[in-house]
C-alpha cells in the first residue's frame, strides 16, 4: 500500500495550475475479495474548482472518495492531499436524531473540543449559510429531506473545510428540492473556494455545479473523459434551458453510455 502524505509534496514544479487540493496519482485499488474497484486513476481537484465524477453504478465513485479522505487505504498509487481540514457529505444526511438541528450542527465542534461559544457561533454561521435560520430547534423527525441534507452540510461547513467532499448528496430529495440544493451548494463554493469532489448520476446536476467533469468507467473505475465546463458563476436555473447546456448534457452522456 502506499502511503498518503501531505501538502508538504506539491505535484511537479512544471505543474502551472494552482496546488492541488487532492491529487490522485495512478490510484488503483482491490478488494481482499479479488473485487478491483478502481485503475490507475490520476486527477487533481485545485482550491476553487468543483469537480464532478459520473460513472456507471459500482464504478468505484464512492471508493475513490473514501480513499481521499482516508477512510480506505488505496492498493497503489498515491494521493496527496492535506486531510486537516476535509469535510464529507454523504448520501444520507447521518443526524443524530435525539440532537436538535442547531447541536447537530455543533457536534464537530464539540468534538473537536472547541469551546462552547465557538461551537455555537460556527454552528450559527453555517446554518444561515444552508438557509435553515429559525430551525436552529427542530429535531430531524421534523425536518423534510432536503433540510437534513442542508443541517448535514451545515455540520460540515462548521470546519471550513478547504476540501470538500460530496458523495452523491442529493440523489434522495425531490428534483425541485434538488435544483434549490445546488443553488446553495453553489453559493457556498464561491462563498468559500474549497477544492470540491462531487460524485453523482446526475449529469445535470454535474454540469449545472462544476468547473469540470470526469466520467469513469464501469468497474474497474478509470478515467475516460474530461470535460471542461465554461459557464461562469453565478449560474442560475434558466442555465439548464440553454443550447450550450444541452449539448455538454449530451456529449457527457454519450460518454457515459460507452463507459
Ligand atoms: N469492502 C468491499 N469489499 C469488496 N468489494 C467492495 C467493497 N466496497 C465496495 N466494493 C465493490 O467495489 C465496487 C465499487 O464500489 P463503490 O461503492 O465505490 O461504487 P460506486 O461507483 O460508488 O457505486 P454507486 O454509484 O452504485 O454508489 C463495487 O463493485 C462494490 O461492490
Amino acid at each position: 500500500m502506499a502511503t498518503s502524505s501531505t501538502m508538504a509534496r506539491m505535484p511537479d514544479e512544471t505543474d502551472a495550475k494552482p496546488a492541488p487540493g487532492i491529487s490522485f496519482r495512478k490510484i488503483g485499488m482491490q478488494f481482499p475479495d479479488g473485487t478491483e474497484a478502481l485503475r490507475d486513476v490520476s486527477f487533481d481537484v485545485s482550491k476553487g474548482e468543483f469537480v464532478s465524477v459520473v460513472g456507471p453504478s459500482g464504478c468505484g465513485k464512492s471508493t475513490l472518495l473514501r480513499i481521499a479522505s482516508g477512510l480506505a487505504p488505496e492498493s497503489s498509487g498515491e494521493v496527496l492531499v492535506n486531510r486537516d481540514n476535509i469535510g464529507y457529505v454523504f448520501q444520507d444526511a447521518t443526524l443524530l436524531e435525539w440532537r436538535t438541528a442547531l447541536k447537530n450542527v455543533t457536534l464537530l465542534g464539540e468534538l473537536h473540543g472547541y469551546s462552547k461559544a465557538k461551537q455555537e457561533a460556527l454552528a450559527r454561521e453555517a446554518i444561515e449559510l444552508v438557509g435553515l435560520k429559525g430551525f436552529e430547534n427542530h429535531y430531524p423527525k421534523a425536518l423534510s429531506g432536503g433540510m437534513k441534507m442542508r443541517v448535514s452540510l451545515a455540520r460540515a461547513l462548521t470546519m471550513k473545510p478547504e476540501i470538500f467532499l460530496f458523495d452523491e448528496p442529493f440523489g434522495a430529495v425531490d428534483e425541485i428540492t434538488r435544483e434549490h440544493l445546488n443553488d446553495e451548494t453553489q453559493r457556498l463554493f464561491q462563498k468559500e473556494r474549497f477544492a470540491g469532489l462531487f460524485i453523482t448520476h446526475s449529469i445535470s446536476e454535474a454540469v449545472y455545479m462544476s468547473t469540470k467533469i470526469y466520467v469513469m468507467s464501469s468497474r474497474p473505475g478509470r478515467i475516460i473523459a474530461e470535460f471542461d465546463v465554461p459557464f461562469p458563476y453565478p449560474r442560475t436555473q434558466e442555465i439548464r434551458y440553454s443550447p450550450d447546456f444541452g449539448v455538454l448534457c449530451a456529449q457527457v452522456s454519450e460518454k457515459l453510455r460507452s463507459a
